[in-house]
Formats: C-alpha cells, sequence, structure tokens
C-alpha cells in the first residue's frame, strides 16, 4: 500500500519519539567490525563469563576441546544484569542470521554476533567510559589468571576461516616452566628478570619512545631445551604463543596480515630460522657473467638486503624477502596491538644474516648450551627427586669432572633418567658410564682430528717440496697420497 521509501521514513520517526521518551540509550558492540574482530565484543563475553562477576539464571556453559575450564556465557538472546558502582546496566547478547551473501571478498560468518548494553540516560556519562575500562582491565585479569594459554599456527597457508582470522588455534598447555628448565641458573634468573622488566615496563616504553616488543634468538645444538624455554617463557608470562610457518607465508603482505592478527601479550615464535632463509637464494643476484644481474628496480634488491626468505620461488614469485621479516619484527607494523615478544631459534647462528642479529634487534641472544653440572642438578631433582647432599660426594665429583667434556645435551640426560627413573642408583650410574664414554669418545676425536690437521700440514710441506723443482703433478704421487689421506679421514671418522 505505502512506497517503501515512506514506510522506512515513518518508522523512523516513530523510533525518535520512543527514543526520546525513553530512559534508556543502548550501545552496540558487534563482533566484528568492519574487516576487524572486535577486541571490546571479546572483552564483554569474557567478563561476563567469570562466574565470580555476574550472577543470571541463565547461563550457557562451554568446555573447549582440551580446554580445563569451564565457562560462563549468555544463551543466544538471552539477558542479563550487572551492577557497577551502585548503577545497574542490562546487557543482550543479540544473535541474528546473516542474510545470504551476494559478494564479499572473505566468508562470514553465517551468523551476527553482538552484545547489546542498556544504560539509563541519566547514568550514561557516569559510568559508561569507566564501566568500559573496567570490563577490560577484568578481562585481561581473566585472561591472565586463566592457565590455558592458545597456541596459534598459520598452517592453513594463508586463508582465512569465516570469521576472516588467518591463525588456528588449540589450548596450549605445555608443562614446562622456568623450574623445570635445566640451565645454568644465573643466566635463567637473568632472563626471568628480563621477561618481568618487560612485561611491567608499560611505563618505561611509553617513557622512552620504544615499541612495547622484544626480540629473543635462542640458539644451540638440537635437544638443549630451545623450544622448552619458549613454552617456559609463555607459561611465565601468562601470553600466547603464535607459532609462525613461514614456509606457510607466500609474501611480505600476507607476512604482515598475519601480525595484524596477533593480539597484545603473546610470543611471536619463529622456529629454526636459518632453515627458513634460504641462503642461495642471496647468491642469485649473480648473473651468469659473474655481474649483479640485478637493479634497483627488482623488488627484492629495493627491499633492503636484495636477500628472499623462504620458498624456492618456483611457484611464480611467491617471495617474502628479507626486509619484510625486518619489518615484521621492527618496522611501524610490528607495533600494532603492543606487548610481543618475538623468539626466533636456530642451530646455527653462523648461517644467519648480519642483518638480523644487529643490535637492537634482537634484544637478547641466549645460548643454550649442552648440559652444565649445574642443569644437571636441576635435572636430577626434577626426574629422581634428588635434593642436594643427597648424593654420594664421590659420585658427584665424577660426574663434575666429565660432564663438560661429554658435551651431552639436557635431552639425552632426561632420556636416561626417564627411562631409570624408579632406579635411582641405577640412573645415576648409566648416566655416568655414558658420560665417561662420550668424554672418551670426544677426546679421541679431537686428538685424531689434531694429527689429522698436523698430518696434512706436514704432507703439504712435502708436496711442495717436491712440486718446486719440477712444477708439474706427479700421477703417482697424487693417487699415493690421496690413498694416505683417505686412510687418516677414516681415522677420524
Ligand atoms: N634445558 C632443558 N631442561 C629440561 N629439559 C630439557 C632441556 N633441554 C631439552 N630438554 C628435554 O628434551 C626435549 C627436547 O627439547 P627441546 O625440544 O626443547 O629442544 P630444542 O633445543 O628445541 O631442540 P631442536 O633444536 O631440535 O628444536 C624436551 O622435551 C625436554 O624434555
Ligand atoms: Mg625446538
Amino acid at each position: 500500500l505505502f512506497p517503501p521509501e515512506l514506510r522506512f521514513a515513518v518508522l523512523k520517526f516513530f523510533n525518535k519519539i520512543i527514543s526520546m521518551f525513553s530512559s534508556y540509550c543502548y550501545f552496540d558492540i558487534t563482533e566484528i567490525d568492519g574487516v576487524n574482530t572486535n577486541e571490546l565484543y571479546n572483552a564483554v563475553q569474557l567478563y561476563l563469563s567469570s562466574s565470580v562477576s555476574i550472577s543470571g539464571s541463565r547461563l550457557s556453559l562451554t568446555r573447549a576441546l582440551n580446554s580445563s575450564a569451564i565457562t560462563f556465557g549468555l544463551t543466544n538472546n538471552d539477558t542479563i544484569l550487572d551492577t557497577f558502582k551502585g548503577v545497574t546496566v542490562l546487557w543482550e547478547h543479540v544473535v541474528t542470521q546473516r542474510q545470504a551473501q551476494t559478494f564479499s571478498w572473505r566468508p562470514l560468518p553465517d551468523e551476527k554476533r553482538g552484545f547489546t548494553l542498556r544504560i539509563k540516560k541519566k547514568h550514561k556519562n557516569l559510568i559508561l567510559d569507566s564501566y568500559l575500562d573496567y570490563i577490560m582491565e577484568k578481562a585481561n585479569d581473566i585472561r591472565r589468571k586463566n592457565q590455558d594459554r592458545f597456541l596459534y599456527t598459520n598452517s592453513r597457508g594463508g586463508s582465512l576461516d569465516s570469521r576472516g582470522n588467518p591463525w588456528e588455534s588449540v589450548p596450549f598447555k605445555h608443562p614446562s616452566t622456568f623450574d623445570t628448565l635445566a640451565m645454568d641458573p644465573l643466566k635463567k634468573t637473568e632472563i626471568m628478570e628480563d621477561l618481568k622488566d618487560f612485561a611491567n615496563g608499560q611505563t618505561f616504553y611509553q617513557r622512552t619512545g620504544r615499541a612495547w616488543k622484544r626480540g629473543y634468538l635462542l640458539y644451540g645444538p638440537p635437544g638443549t631445551g630451545k623450544s622448552s624455554m619458549i613454552a617456559s617463557m609463555a607459561n611465565y608470562l601468562g601470553y600466547d604463543i603464535y607459532d609462525l610457518e613461514l614456509t606457510e607465508v607466500h609474501n611480505n603482505s600476507e607476512l604482515r596480515k598475519l601480525l595484524m592478527k596477533t593480539s597484545s601479550k603473546s610470543i611471536i615464535v619463529i622456529e629454526d630460522i636459518d632453515c627458513s632463509i634460504n641462503l642461495s637464494n642471496r647468491k642469485r643476484s649473480k648473473g651468469n657473467d659473474g655481474s649483479t644481474g640485478r637493479s634497483y628496480h627488482d623488488p627484492d634488491m629495493r627491499s633492503g638486503s636484495g636477500c628472499a626468505v623462504g620458498h624456492s620461488g618456483e611457484d611464480g614469485g611467491n617471495w617474502i624477502t628479507l626486509s619484510g621479516l625486518l619489518n615484521f619484527t621492527d618496522g611501524l607494523w610490528s607495533c600494532c596491538g603492543s606487548e610481543k615478544i618475538f623468539v626466533f631459534t636456530t642451530n646455527h647462528i653462523e648461517k644467519l644474516d648480519p642483518a638480523l642479529l644487529r643490535s637492537g634487534r634482537m634484544d637478547m641472544h641466549i645460548f643454550m648450551s649442552y648440559c652444565s653440572f649445574a642443569a644437571l642438578k636441576i635435572l636430577l631433582h626434577n626426574y629422581l627427586g634428588y635434593e642436594e647432599g643427597d648424593l654420594e660426594g664421590e659420585i658427584l665429583k665424577q660426574v663434575e669432572d666429565v660432564i663438560d667434556k661429554a658435551e651431552i645435551t639436557p635431552a639425552d640426560v632426561s632420556e636416561v633418567l626417564l627411562k631409570n627413573r624408579r632406579r635411582k642408583e641405577k640412573a645415576v650410574g648409566e648416566l655416568l658410564e655414558i658420560l665417561n664414554e662420550r668424554a672418551e669418545r670426544k677426546l679421541m676425536n679431537s686428538g685424531a682430528v689434531e694429527n689429522d690437521l698436523d698430518d696434512v700440514a706436514d704432507e703439504e710441506q712435502e708436496k711442495r717440496a717436491l712440486e718446486s723443482p719440477k712444477d708439474v703433478c706427479d700421477c703417482e704421487q697424487e693417487s699415493c697420497n690421496k690413498g694416505d689421506k683417505e686412510e687418516k679421514l677414516n681415522k677420524v671418522t
């Protein structure tokens, strides 16, 4: 009967009249705000989920897979009252079905979710700001206290889920803590203090104009506890972990998007960074004629170091550059959100590009070394329950003498102790045996290598003396030398 424009105008007019006479005002907090996830929505959800903060007659209970906590939440389209500073407000969880999409850059969830907050108009100015601040703070508190952390991974290879998130998450339950981590106690305390200073350093970072982030480079042989250290850091600070798989990232802008979607209070990890950086790509810059075959207009060269990271590039220009990676940790984008820790691990620090190592980029370089005597004592305590003074002095002395020479990793020590954890004496005896054996082997090897080096030097000298009068290499002589060398190498291995 009426044209739709007229209907809409009438409806709008009536709404206006109603809201003029209503004593309430309403605030919508939608889950997705444009392209971004609305942080306030998550905070409100968490706040309402804390059973202590609120009492309601009807709540939904959830327990995520592998999670240890049950969370409370408002059921769909249900309401709940909350009181703040003596003022009562009403929350409603509004869930509506999204209409069939015609076109969208990315898939959107089927439902539109949001909270509506109803406050009396006369209280609006009084509480709105402080109430929302209070909710954010409370949500952060709950997040911190909640033992469940999340481990995120980008294994989907750049595709987004229906909520526009490139990260997949699972509850993170690694039991490693600084108590269980075997390493030099002084070094451990230093790292713990550094982490605490960082977490409590908001005003410091603000005052000094630095982005509130910190970088750690963990390096050392396999099995010395680099991954365990990351888990300990996360458990110590109560941070989530983003485990970034660089080989799944196709280009710099994808890397930036991933960073944008990380939350604050998180540790962003790139494991085995030396394996993610393809060193051979750096040499690509030389053309066939030996000259530099790339110009400034080449995107890789322009990016700073002319070094590509990650893939072999066979898939048609899918590159992330070293500068992209450095921007990721260092540039303007690294500060979106705050309180972020970057951790890179490597077994071969010498293979890393100096640009990654320069001071200010990775704030702390932590060498995870072979098991020291102090570290061993921690493992003995953790695995066998030994206290200081429980073990015979003589055995301890023997272990102390040999442990550094044996160059054994904490992982190998743990294996021996774990295997014999019911028979303490046997465990220590077997460990000592292994340590002695290894130390002996190391000694023999180093002796053989030294001999070998001496022999090679002698041989070269001899060869030079022989070669000097006639300048032409004698085949027989060469094969003879070769035979010698082979024999010596066999000795080493
Ligand atoms: N410092 C340590 N303290 C306690 N346990 C350790 C330590 N180092 C290694 N372990 C034990 O060895 C296992 C392997 O260690 P982890 O994965 O942390 O080594 P990693 O240095 O990350 O090795 P990789 O370089 O191969 O990744 C752990 O599950 C842990 O039980
Ligand atoms: Mg590891």
